[in-house]
């Protein structure tokens, strides 16, 4: 039975069939060099959907034409059945997009409260700086964003740094604050650029917790990029493989590690 903090976090679910985000035959190009080349793949609600592939096999670049930082040469992306191709980041951010970068993308000087409000800042009709806001319907905004914030540092455990200025905390609580930017967008699809990079076995494990635990929480959905094979064998639904911008396959963990192009094109390479 959902709590009252936890349905301020989730998105009314959709009554549509369809799936929830479906990527039709993109393609990128930088130059002369074909980044993606017709890669389509569907995520259906409450699924994890990981995307693994050597490096620059262009799965970050996935990431940024879903959230409109790069604009594919063709292609469609649609969530809840609307195209996202050729809208801006903000917009891609309202209609359900909400990411994490590689190399964090975090205020270094502002604390937690102050990065995970400005997470928020694409869902906001007043800027949350304003002078204005200490008065009537804008500070009741205000107010209810706050609200979502702090639900959030509840359930990543980041009460006790809440005042702290994030770049004095450790990595680890850093990719988690990064995460909770991410889901203070309240994201129909979390996409999760390489969320245990860099970090130790007690870490990485910690933050396995989260995301699994986010999902039964708050049954968003996520796309995640790792080369941590055992994060993506341990946590994904279905993986796609991709190689030089071509998805190889696409299948359930253990159906694609034993496909042949995968074990030459990535497995192989990786070991
Ligand atoms: N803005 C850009 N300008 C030129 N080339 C780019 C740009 N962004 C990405 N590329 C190129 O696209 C290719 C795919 O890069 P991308 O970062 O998407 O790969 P990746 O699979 O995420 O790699 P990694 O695992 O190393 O993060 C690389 O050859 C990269 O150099």
């Amino acid at each position: 039975m959902p709590t009252t903090r936890l349905e301020t976090l989730m998105t009314p679910p959709s009554t549509e069939g369809r799936p929830l985000l479906e990527v039709a035959n993109l393609r990128l190009k930088f130059g002369g060099v074909t980044v993606l080349n017709d890669v389509s793949f569907d995520v259906n609600r409450g699924e994890l959907f990981a995307i693994i592939g050597p490096n620059g096999a262009g799965k970050t670049s996935i990431f940024n034409c879903l959230s409109a930082a790069y604009r594919p040469e063709a292609g469609s992306i649609k969530i809840d059945g609307r195209e996202l191709v050729g809208m801006r980041p903000a917009q891609t951010v309202r209609h359900g997009i909400g990411r994490t970068f590689q190399n964090l993308g975090l205020f270094p000087d502002l604390d937690v409260v102050e990065n995970l409000l400005l997470g928020r800042h694409s869902l906001m009709r007043t800027g949350f700086l304003s002078g204005a806001l200490w008065f009537g319907r804008a500070r009741g905004e205000e107010l209810a964003h706050r609200m979502v914030v702090e639900e959030i540092i509840e359930l990543l455990a980041l009460t006790p740094f809440r005042r702290q200025a994030v770049g004095t905390l450790p990595y680890g609580v850093q990719k988690r604050i990064e995460l909770g930017r991410a889901l203070a967008m309240q994201p129909k699809v979390l996409l999760l650029d390489e969320p245990v990079a860099g970090m130790n076995l007690e870490e990485s494990e910690d933050m396995a917790r989260y995301i699994v635990e986010l999902r039964r929480l708050l049954g968003v959905a996520m796309i995640l990029v790792e080369h941590d094979m055992r994060l993506v064998m341990d946590l994904a639904d279905r993986v796609m493989v991709l190689d030089f911008g071509t998805p190889i396959t696409t299948g359930v963990p253990n159906d694609v590690t034993s496909h042949p192009g995968v074990v030459a094109a990535y497995l192989g390479g990786a070991a």
